[in-house]
């Protein structure tokens, strides 16, 4: 038999809720809280197998873990995966049975939407728990996070130009942007806007035409790649706002920018991709740091949703990577692993001054009184 504890060995708590009359079956992993409770969205996937589910529940909730402390939320790392096919499975009882199993964690996990799972499923949820994030503003939810998301991605880009540069200024260069979708829309735009060249590419005719008809209301120019061309252009960068692991070994040779910045979560296949990078002289801003935007919306939509507030945090981006580029550079290292080091010494620091249970919606001792 598998030695589970092995397998969780990295995590405090994993979870698994089983409801049989909704068919629930899901997987709640918390990896750590040593910041806070932990945050992270809630997957539905007709995975192959309950070891696939676990699997990708233990990844992610542990890549929340560093995603929260590099953005200076006060939040740790989680994540659930509900096993089953999100066009056939899902009715409004088994998010309310998989609310009640978050309501039973006490605050230790506040959850949202996430790959196959839509803010509407989560205000069911939010019936049977308040430890849901990202629901709409009608529902006293923060709404959009791409919004963020995409700001997010552009002080990315200013960090990088000025890292190569010496200049933020975004205007005059050339970018490859991979998807046209809530976020890769919103940065193409902005980017339009501020006098750049633009490479895009997306399987959706519908994104490519909404551009184009931007573009020439501006009076901007964009050259439409197709499918793989993307990783050939002649860009000064490659911005990923679409999948992940676009960055392996059948596209890092092809690759001829100068640098990557993009929204996209896991774009490295590998993390040995992070050094073929640093050796072909490619500046790579670590995805999570540069995508963030969306998860400071969530964290601070518990002290009341404010977009302006969440902005301004979100601006923070800009100067952690300058700060991951400079410890990169000066160790010799992969951007990638100056920002998991800047990660875990955050995560050290911090846990000296956070109490395990201080951010709980109701501290323990009250529950004794
Ligand atoms: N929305 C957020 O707040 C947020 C936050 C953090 C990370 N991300 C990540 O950023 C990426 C984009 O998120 P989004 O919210 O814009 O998603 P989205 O679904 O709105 O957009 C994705 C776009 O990519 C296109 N696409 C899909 N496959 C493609 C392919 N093979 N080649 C080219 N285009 C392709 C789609 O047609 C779509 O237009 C995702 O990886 C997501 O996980 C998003």
């Amino acid at each position: 038999m598998t030695d589970m504890f092995q397998k969780i060995k990295d995590h405090e708590q994993v979870v698994f809720c089983n409801d049989e009359s909704t068919g629930l079956k899901a997987i709640i992993a918390i990896h750590s809280t040593r910041l806070g409770p932990a945050l992270g969205g809630c997957r539905m996937f007709p995975y192959n197998s309950v070891d696939e589910a676990l699997e990708d529940v233990l990844r992610l909730s542990k890549g929340m873990t560093y995603k929260c402390a590099a953005a200076d939320c006060d939040f740790g790392g989680g994540k659930a995966v509900i096993i089953g096919d999100p066009l056939k499975d899902k009715t409004p009882e088994l998010f309310r049975a998989f609310g009640q199993f978050v309501e039973s964690l006490n605050g230790r996990f506040y959850t949202g939407t996430d790959m196959g799972t839509s803010t509407e499923d989560f205000v069911h949820a939010l019936k049977e728990t308040n430890c849901i994030v990202g629901v709409d503003e009608v529902y006293g939810g923060s709404g959009d996070s791409s919004v963020p998301t995409a700001h997010g991605v552009i002080y990315g880009l200013q960090a990088t130009n000025k890292a190569l540069t010496g200049t933020d200024d975004l205007s005059g260069k050339s970018y490859a942007i991979q998807g046209l979708g809530k976020v890769g829309y919103k940065v193409a735009e902005r980017l339009l806007e501020e006098g750049a060249d633009l490479f895009v590419t997306d399987i959706s005719r519908q994104a490519i035409d909404q551009l184009l008809s931007k573009a020439k209301e501006i009076g901007a120019g964009v050259k439409v790649l197709s499918g793989n061309e993307i990783y050939e252009a002649q860009a000064d960068f490659f911005v990923p706002c679409a999948m992940g692991g676009i960055i392996n070994d059948e596209t890092i040779g092809l690759l001829k920018v100068k640098a990557i910045v993009g929204s996209a979560n896991n774009q490295l296949k590998d993390m040995r991709h992070g050094q073929i990078l640093k050796d072909k002289s490619i500046l790579y801003a670590p995805d999570y740091i540069v995508n963030a935007g969306g998860l400071i919306q969530v964290a601070d939509e518990l002290y009341t949703p404010n977009k302006e507030r969440v902005l301004r945090k979100t601006k923070a981006i800009y100067n952690s990577l300058l700060n991951i580029y400079e410890h990169a550079e000066a160790n010799g290292i992969t951007t990638v692993e100056a920002s998991n080091q800047f990660c875990e010494s955050r995560i050290e620091a911090r846990t000296r001054r956070n109490s395990f249970f201080s951010h709980m919606k109701r501290p323990k001792w009250s529950v004794r009184t």
